[in-house]
């Protein structure tokens, strides 16, 4: 009989809506037929009490010790990995003071995946601004500090809609499926075009090959490829990164074996003709394929970082400072980045 796995859940910036989301989750019956799987979160339990009562659910928090299995999952009980506050904090209200609590809880959660202790991580949104001004020059996000954590070169942003969750489902009627990697990652536009180098896309594109068949059960992955220039480059007339690095990239990664489209125009690309069994599409930028998929299936999509020793995925949203503790915030992305932990977890987790 398979155990089900332990999630950790980091429960991010404590200004934002993590926590509350956090506190919905475990106080709503799981859907039916959702996968099997306990989640611990890991934050200040005084926080996450305070949100319970603020949302008026009553909630039993679980603090765990070290190595201590949680209990069985049970609607209305959510085990705790604590990790103190280091301010006060009121919803809607950034604290530099509180962008080390932010931090120590992802190194606990990335210490439990590494000890076994659980079989994936999945984080709740952090506020990248606050981390900075707090000090930790050169944050850029969940990803890079993951990628740094676990000593690994390169990592792979994927945000996928959760019809891809269910590709298995033959009678799905929902959003389309949508998978949507990136190149690079959150880089100020102006330095993106040196980023995008034969060796970094030759790095990503074998990644996001492998992943999608270690992950996602995708035996033969179809990945199109945006160009990075308007019209792909308009034969070079509109830029010649399309000629000079993707085209011959793509070609090298060809004779490895991968299937690859492109490079193709980005505004088309993302058409029903061009996506029609294709299993991924990399794009050369966050804000070229992001908007595609949050449109697409914003609140219902998870972001999954590839490339790494451990599983993790994200939800498809930020902090919402705006509507921090008002009890108003869609916790469907949370559900579905849960969910996905899970069903990687099964399929090649550690423990
Ligand atoms: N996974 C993550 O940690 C993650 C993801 C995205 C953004 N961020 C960070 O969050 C901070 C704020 O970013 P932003 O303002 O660009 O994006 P945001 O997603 O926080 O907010 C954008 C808009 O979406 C709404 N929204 C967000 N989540 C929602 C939810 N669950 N339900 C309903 N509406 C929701 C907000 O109210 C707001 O109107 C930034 O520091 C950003 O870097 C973190
Ligand atoms: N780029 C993501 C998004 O727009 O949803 C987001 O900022 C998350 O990044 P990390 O998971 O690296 O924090």
């Amino acid at each position: 009989m398979s155990v089900s796995p332990v999630l950790a859940l980091t429960t991010g910036e404590p200004a934002g809506v993590g926590p509350e989301l956090a506190v919905m989750l475990a106080t709503e019956a799981p859907a039916a037929g959702a996968a099997d799987h306990r989640v611990v979160a890991v934050g200040d339990p005084d926080l996450l009490a305070e949100r319970a009562a603020a949302l008026g659910r009553p909630l039993e928090l679980v603090e765990l010790a070290p190595h201590e299995a949680p209990p069985a999952p049970c609607p209305g009980r959510l085990p705790v990995w604590p990790v103190p506050l280091r301010a006060p904090c009121r919803p809607g209200v950034l604290d530099t003071r509180n962008a080390d609590y932010v931090l120590e809880t992802l190194d606990r959660a990335i210490r439990g995946c590494r000890d076994g202790e659980a079989a994936g991580l999945v984080t709740a949104p952090l506020h990248k601004a606050v981390i900075l001004e707090a000090g930790h020059a050169g944050f850029r996000g969940h990803t890079e500090y993951l990628r740094d954590a676990c000593g690994v070169d390169e990592v792979v942003m994927m945000l996928a809609t959760d019809r891809a969750l269910h590709a298995e489902a033959p009678d799905w009627r929902g959003d389309p499926a949508l998978r949507v990697a990136l190149a690079t990652t959150h880089l100020p536009l102006r330095e993106v075009s040196d980023a995008v180098t034969p060796e970094r896309l030759t790095r990503v594109l074998r990644i996001l090959d492998a992943d999608l068949r270690r992950w996602f059960g995708v035996a033969a992955p179809r990945i199109a490829v945006c160009g990075l220039n308007p019209h792909a480059g308009e034969g070079g007339h509109l830029g010649r990164e399309e000629l000079e690095v993707i085209a011959p990239t793509l070609a090298r990664l060809r004779q490895e074996g991968l299937t690859l489209d492109g490079p193709l125009p980005a505004d088309t690309l993302f058409t029903p003709r061009h996506l029609a069994g294709v299993d991924a599409v990399l794009a050369m930028y966050h804000d070229q394929g992001l908007p595609v998929l949050k449109y697409a299936g914003f609140g219902r999509a998870a972001n999954i970082t590839l490339g790494l020793p451990l599983v993790r995925t994200s939800v498809d949203h930020g902090t919402a400072l705006d509507l921090a503790g008002r009890g108003e915030a869609d916790p469907g992305s949370l559900a579905v980045a849960v969910a996905l932990a899970a069903d990687m977890a099964r399929r090649g987790g550690h423990a």
